[in-house]
């Protein structure tokens, strides 16, 4: 039974709020967790899990149809998909780590609230329950790690077309047959990795992309076209620096009811993925009554400690400025474990250098490190080395990529790192390490890794191509 006062309130089920919850109980806190829609967040239930669960069966695919390249028969390179058993089999994984989640919860005694929450004051908040009534909670510390949501554009035309037909990255992980042609406005992470699953599972896909480049997020132009061409190469059509976009239902004879018309072309699409980035869910909390202003983009501004501008209010994950992963969104939840303890001292700039992320296009592009555009003023080397070098990916017929090193010039210190390949996250995970640990570029060239693993190509990596560059 939830009662009215408690040592802790935490606002969403994030990445963050869950494990927080349980802590702050665990430490005798008495603890209420406030969620609106499903235990475990974004990421379990329509991010990280059921898309990379669904990429992995895109993977099957794209080897089934290459099976005669390693000498293997799989029906003549003819790959039929069957999407419903591709959701279910997402499905199972999502409803598995949810329930793990929920358990762990419950165990831990925290008291779940599973309704809507905003603010009546700093200390007071209002919820507004699913299952009918309201009711208002108070608490000494309040936690908010509500994320974010997909971003609806503006765009002409937008409304006018069958609604059934414009997904977003969560109602596209329900479609129950593959598209015949799906359009995706927005080349960023969610863009990418979509088109490709979608493109691999048979669909025709065209991207249509505001700038000159894919991945604005990860700006290093070199390692962005290597990845961009490997697209192109699986056959996804691309429309990049396009302004603005038009929208309106196709004439009814047309078998594809979605016309888009850009400058330069017009084209029709079966489905319309938006992926145009997220927005946070800030908007129904009330914050002004609790004090809190918010950025222009609508996040919550918060200290190097996560505290917001009151400062028994914490906010983490997505809904604050900076990148929006799940390991930053689980650091903060360690960050204010930490702090919780006497000695604790934690703060977000120990990470700020070294955020690492990994597009899940396959192959992944793993990259740690400033974007390319952000690199602080100094002298540095870049080392380049393209797939094609790598025993272990010519040994599996999987060279596809490169590897890319920024190296401070007078220190040896890498500063930058990506990785494009089949593990291309595992490889940038290793010299994440490194850069940690103050191992240099001369370390890793001399490093015994096992042969032949990925990691071996660490060895190599620093006798590709050299530039050295300045950045005033
Ligand atoms: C398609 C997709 C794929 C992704 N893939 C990856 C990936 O591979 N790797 C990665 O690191 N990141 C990935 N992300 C991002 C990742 O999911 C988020 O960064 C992560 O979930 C962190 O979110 P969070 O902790 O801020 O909160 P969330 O996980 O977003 O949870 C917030 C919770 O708050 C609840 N909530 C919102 N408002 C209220 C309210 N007023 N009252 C009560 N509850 C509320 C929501 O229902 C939600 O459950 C992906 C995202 C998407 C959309
Ligand atoms: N593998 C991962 O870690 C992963 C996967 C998915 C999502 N995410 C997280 O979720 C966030 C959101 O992903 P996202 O892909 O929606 O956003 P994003 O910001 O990564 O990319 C969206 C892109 O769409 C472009 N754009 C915006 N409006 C447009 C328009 N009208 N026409 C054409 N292009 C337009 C933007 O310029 C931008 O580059 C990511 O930035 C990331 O933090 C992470």
């Amino acid at each position: 039974m939830a009662k009215n006062h408690y040592d802790a309130l935490v606002l969403g089920s994030g990445q963050a709020g869950t494990p927080l919850a349980t802590h702050l109980q665990s430490l005798s806190l008495s603890t209420c967790l406030v969620e609106r829609s499903h235990i475990a967040g974004c990421c379990v239930n329509e991010g990280c899990t059921p898309t990379k669960t669904m990429v992995a069966s895109g993977r099957v695919a794209y080897l089934a149809r290459r099976a005669g390249d390693y000498g293997v028969s799989a029906g003549n390179g003819e790959v039929k998909v069957d999407m419903q058993k591709v959701r279910q089999r997402k499905r199972d994984i999502v409803n598995s780590f949810r329930g793990g989640s929920e358990r762990r919860l419950k165990d831990s005694g925290v008291d779940v609230l599973m309704g809507e929450a905003s603010f009546v004051s700093p200390n007071e908040v209002s919820v507004k329950l699913n299952d009918g009534g309201e009711t208002t909670v108070s608490a000494d510390k309040i936690y908010i790690n509500v994320g974010c949501r997909p971003s609806r554009p503006s765009i002409p035309g937008l409304d006018d077309l069958d609604q059934s037909r414009v997904l977003d990255s969560t109602s596209i992980q329900e479609l129950g047959e593959v598209p015949e042609h799906l359009a995706v406005l927005g080349g960023g992470y969610i863009g990418l990795e979509f088109a490709q699953l979608f493109r691999r599972l048979g669909a025709k896909v065209t991207i249509i992309h505001r700038s000159p480049r894919l991945l604005s997020k990860l700006d290093d132009p070199e390692l962005v076209d290597c990845l961009t061409s490997i697209l192109k190469e699986d056959g996804i059509t691309m429309h990049l620096s396009v302004p603005h976009t038009t929208l309106s239902p196709s004439p009814s004879s047309s078998s594809l009811p979605i016309t888009l018309k850009t400058p330069t072309t017009t084209l029709h699409a079966s489905h319309l993925l938006l992926a145009t980035g997220r927005t946070p869910n800030t908007s129904t909390l009330s914050l002004a009554s609790a004090n809190i202003s918010l950025t222009p983009t609508g996040h919550i501004p918060v200290s190097p400690t996560l505290s917001t501008t009151t400062s028994h209010i914490f906010a983490l994950g997505d809904v604050k400025p900076g990148p929006a992963f799940t390991h930053i969104s689980y650091d903060d939840f360690r960050i204010l474990r930490s702090n919780l303890s006497s000695s604790g001292t934690s703060t977000t700039h120990a990470r700020d250098k070294r955020v690492p992320s990994v597009v899940y296009t396959d192959p992944q592009f793993g990259h740690v490190g400033p974007k390319f555009g952000a690199l602080p003023r100094g002298r540095y080397v870049s080392y380049s080395m393209p797939g094609g070098w790598v025993a272990r990916g010519l040994e599996t017929g999987e060279t596809r990529g490169m590897m890319k090193g920024v190296v401070d010039a007078g220190t040896g210190e890498v500063v930058s790192f990506g990785a494009i390949g089949v593990e291309g996250g595992e490889v940038m995970g290793v010299v994440q390490m490194a850069m940690v640990g103050g191992v240099g570029w001369e370390g890793l060239r001399d490093m015994v890794f096992a042969h032949p693993s990925w990691g071996e190509s660490l060895n190599n990596v620093w006798g590709g191509e050299r530039r050295e560059f300045v950045v005033e």
